[in-house]
C-alpha cells in the first residue's frame, strides 16, 4: 500500500468534487490510502507538492484543479506555469498525475471532470501510479 496526496486547487468546487471523486475512487480500487490538500489556485499546486514531497510522508501526488480561459493574458500564466512546474517535479523524479483542466468553458469542464464520461481525475491518479511504479522498477 502505497499514500498518494491529492493537492486541489478550490477555484471551481463542483468539478473539483468531481475530479477529486475520479482520482480516490482509481487509487483505492488500487488499494491505497488517499489524502487531499487544499490550496487556493493551480499556481499554488507544485510548491504545496514539492513542500509535501520533502516531508517523505507520501509516495505519489495527483495535481487536481480547473483552469478556464478568461478575458486576459492570465489563463496562459497559469496553466502554462503550473504544467511547467508539476513537469520539472515529474523530473526530479517525485511521481505526480497532472490532473489539472486547461479549458475554454464550464462544459469543456463538465465533460472531462464527471468520472462517468471523461474521468480526467482517474485519469491522472492513474498515471501517478504508473509512474510510482516506474520509480519503484528502478530503484537503486
Ligand atoms: N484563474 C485561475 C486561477 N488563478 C489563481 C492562481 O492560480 C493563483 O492562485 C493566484 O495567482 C495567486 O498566486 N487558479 C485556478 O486554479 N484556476 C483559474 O481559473
Ligand atoms: C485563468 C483565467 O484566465 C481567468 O480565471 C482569469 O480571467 P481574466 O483573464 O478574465 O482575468
Amino acid at each position: 500500500m502505497a499514500r498518494f496526496l491529492i493537492v486541489e486547487a478550490r477555484f471551481y468546487e463542483n468539478f473539483n468534487d468531481m475530479l477529486i471523486a475520479g482520482a480516490k475512487a482509481a487509487l483505492q480500487a488500487a488499494g491505497h490510502e488517499v489524502e487531499v490538500l487544499t490550496v487556493p489556485g493551480a499556481l499554488e499546486i507544485p510548491g504545496a507538492i514539492a513542500l509535501a514531497a520533502e516531508s517523505g510522508e507520501f509516495d505519489g501526488f495527483v495535481a487536481i484543479g480547473v483552469v478556464i480561459r478568461g478575458e486576459t493574458y492570465h489563463f496562459e500564466i497559469v496553466a502554462g506555469e503550473s504544467a511547467r512546474a508539476i513537469m520539472a517535479l515529474t523530473m526530479d523524479g517525485i511521481p505526480i498525475g497532472n490532473g489539472i483542466l486547461t479549458v475554454e468553458n464550464e462544459d469543456q469542464a463538465n465533460l472531462r471532470a464527471d468520472p462517468s464520461q471523461k474521468d480526467k481525475g482517474g485519469e491522472a491518479a492513474k498515471a501517478a501510479l504508473s509512474l510510482l511504479s516506474l520509480a519503484e522498477r528502478f530503484a537503486s
